[in-house]
């Protein structure tokens, strides 16, 4: 019997959107919207219709009738921080994603997937989304009781990969202790002790190594002063730390790639970036080994920068004194997200509620 799955994973400038039948993918496909498109969006309703007119006219092109789908789940946005696992999509879910104060794309999704799953009476979830909580007391320590430290970080694909290298090493996640690096437009490094991420950098907009297009770690006193000097608006000071910070800001692009061939090409400027952005991501798997007492089976390093033998390179000779190194090049969230669900059907999961 068949068992369709929807994925719906909206991103800063598309949304990716696939049907599986239970593990096989009958298709994938990247939905690119233009910053003129989005331009024209008013607000957050205004953008989930657009991107589910997008979506349903897809499923349209790719002959896919809605009314089959079976289930549909989406990657989950900037929630209130909650444990791992899947949670069906609930009205307090939405109103806490309109209502939220950071902007992420992936807030988006879980209201995409319930208008749609309301139409066809089927379920809406989600999975790992990017609050997922399991920082331990220590680590929520800032250094002010104002600004307690933040768990918002690659969950979904942090969790697979390391699920993955349980199963290939013919052990459970729970027994194991990793380091986790994710290496994309954000970059987080995350401590998973016996299957709970103890520790990790806040990725989206605080804390952590630079990455393509963050500034990670800035030196607080310097970046009041710049707030207060009059130069700069609220919204070009958190530009400079998302979206155009990190290589963005060093080089003029958030495309690694590029930078790394204009590296290997010569330019002076490129290469001391990308080797500065090896040198904190490697200095970041230090910290995390520390947190676990340096009792790490294994670091692995994933996502798109993870593609890059001269960046992981760099990074593998500092860290080798730590540990077990493995590489999961690229991200698979889709097929994440679609196992989830398929764990939900196959009742190996059950959901959790979020409230
Ligand atoms: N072979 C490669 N060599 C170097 N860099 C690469 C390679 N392939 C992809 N990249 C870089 O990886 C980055 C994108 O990674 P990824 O696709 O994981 O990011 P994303 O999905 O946009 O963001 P995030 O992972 O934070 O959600 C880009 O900067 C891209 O240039
Ligand atoms: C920080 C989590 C996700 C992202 O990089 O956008």
């Amino acid at each position: 019997m068949n068992t369709y799955i929807l994925v719906i994973n909206p991103g800063s400038t598309s949304t990716k959107i696939a049907v599986f039948d239970k593990d096989e993918p009958l298709f994938e496909q990247t939905l690119r919207h233009t910053n003129e498109e989005l331009a024209t969006l008013k607000n957050i309703d205004e953008q989930y219709r657009f991107r589910k007119e997008v979506l349903l006219d897809t499923l349209k092109e790719k002959q896919f009738d809605p009314a089959k789908l079976d289930m549909i789940i989406s990657r989950g946005g900037l929630l209130k921080p909650i444990e791992s696992g899947i949670y069906e999509v609930n009205n307090q879910m939405i109103e806490d994603l309109k209502n939220s104060t950071l902007q992420h794309a992936s807030n988006l999704g879980a209201m995409m997937a319930k208008e749609l799953a309301e139409e066809l009476n089927i379920q809406a979830y989600i999975a790992d989304p990017v609050v997922v909580d399991e920082l331990s007391e220590v680590a929520r320590y800032s250094g002010h009781p104002n600004f307690p430290r933040k768990s918002v970080f690659h969950a979904l694909n942090q969790k697979a990969i390391a699920r993955q290298y349980a199963k290939q090493n013919r052990c459970k996640y729970e027994e194991l202790n990793l380091i986790v690096v994710h290496l994309g437009g954000g970059v987080s490094v995350g401590a998973h002790q016996a299957g709970r991420v103890i520790d990790v950098n806040q990725a989206l907009d605080g804390e952590g190594p630079f990455s393509p297009e963050r500034s990670g770690t800035l030196p607080v006193g310097d970046l009041i002063r710049a707030a207060f000097s009059g130069e700069y608006t609220k919204e070009e000071l958190l530009k400079m730390v998302v979206g155009e910070g990190g290589m963005v800001a060093y080089c003029g692009s958030n495309d690694a790639y590029k930078v790394e061939l204009s590296a290997i090409g010569g330019n002076k400027d490129a290469a001391m970036a990308y080797k500065a952005m090896a040198y904190q991501v490697a200095k970041e798997i230090g910290a995390m080994s520390t947190v676990l007492k340096g009792n790490v089976d294994a670091i692995l390093i994933t996502g798109g920068l993870a593609r890059s033998e001269y960046l992981v390179d760099m990074i593998k000779d500092s860290i080798k004194h730590l540990g077990k190194v493995a590489i999961f090049p690229g991200e698979d969230e889709m097929k994440a997200l679609a196992m989830n669900a398929l764990l939900l059907k196959r009742k190996e999961i059950v959901t959790k509620e979020y409230n």
